[in-house]
């Protein structure tokens, strides 16, 4: 018997990293087979929800690609990308110099679209409660050396990638969407060619 064919979904970022990481959490159990197109969407402003759903409507008119494609695109940080490109990660904790407060959580929203323009975009979303702390760790990846996730010592940069991977945002919002995918067609074969 031909073993069930996964849905193939696309996955629209233009940052590596997220890629990276996607495809590291997903592993090899993953409902769906992801395919990776990317694309610098511009970087709308707004509330972390509207930017989402916009960047998935654009991602999905773009990408209209067969029609199993589906675009699933990355949404938080507009601004938080240029102060980053700016200042560093040193200077993103210099910004809170003057606050008591340093908690802060890391959000991740995937926006997923049928390819439809007609059907509304869903949203999976994922949190980490952190602090912002001087940053330490490797460089490579935005603001993980500012991150350090509650009940650990070491910031998102100095953890070992799957620690990062078993708790960040990013793993807690692709949960969401795997169970989405899982309970929305648990067997779905591709319809026969026409
Ligand atoms: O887990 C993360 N750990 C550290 N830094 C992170 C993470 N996730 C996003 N980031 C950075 C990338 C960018 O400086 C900003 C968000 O901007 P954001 O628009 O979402 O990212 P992007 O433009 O690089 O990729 P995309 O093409 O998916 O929009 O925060
Ligand atoms: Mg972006």
């Amino acid at each position: 018997m031909a073993a069930p064919v996964r849905r193939s979904v696309v996955f629209v970022t233009g940052n590596a990293k997220k890629l990276e990481e996607v495809t590291q959490i997903l592993g090899d159990s993953s409902p769906y087979t992801l395919v990776a197109k990317k694309i610098d969407l511009p970087e709308y402003q707004g509330e972390p929800d509207e930017i989402s759903v916009q960047k998935c409507r654009e991602a999905a008119r773009q990408v209209s690609a067969s029609r199993f494609a589906s675009a699933v695109g990355g949404g938080r940080g507009p601004a938080v990308k240029w102060f980053l490109e700016k200042l560093k990660p040193e200077g993103l904790y210099k910004l809170l110099a003057g606050f008591e407060d340093k908690s802060a959580y890391a959000l991740c929203t995937f926006a997923f679209s049928t390819g439809n323009p007609e059907e509304p975009v869903k949203l999976f979303k994922g949190q980490t409660h952190g602090v912002i702390v001087e940053p330490r760790g490797p460089r490579d990846f935005g603001w993980d050396p500012c991150f350090q996730p509650d009940g650990y010592d070491q910031t998102y940069a100095e953890l070992p990638k799957a620690v990062k991977n078993s708790i960040s945002h990013r793993y807690r919002a692709l949960s969401e969407l795997s169970a989405f995918f899982l309970q929305s067609n648990p067997t779905e074969a591709p319809s026969s060619p026409s």
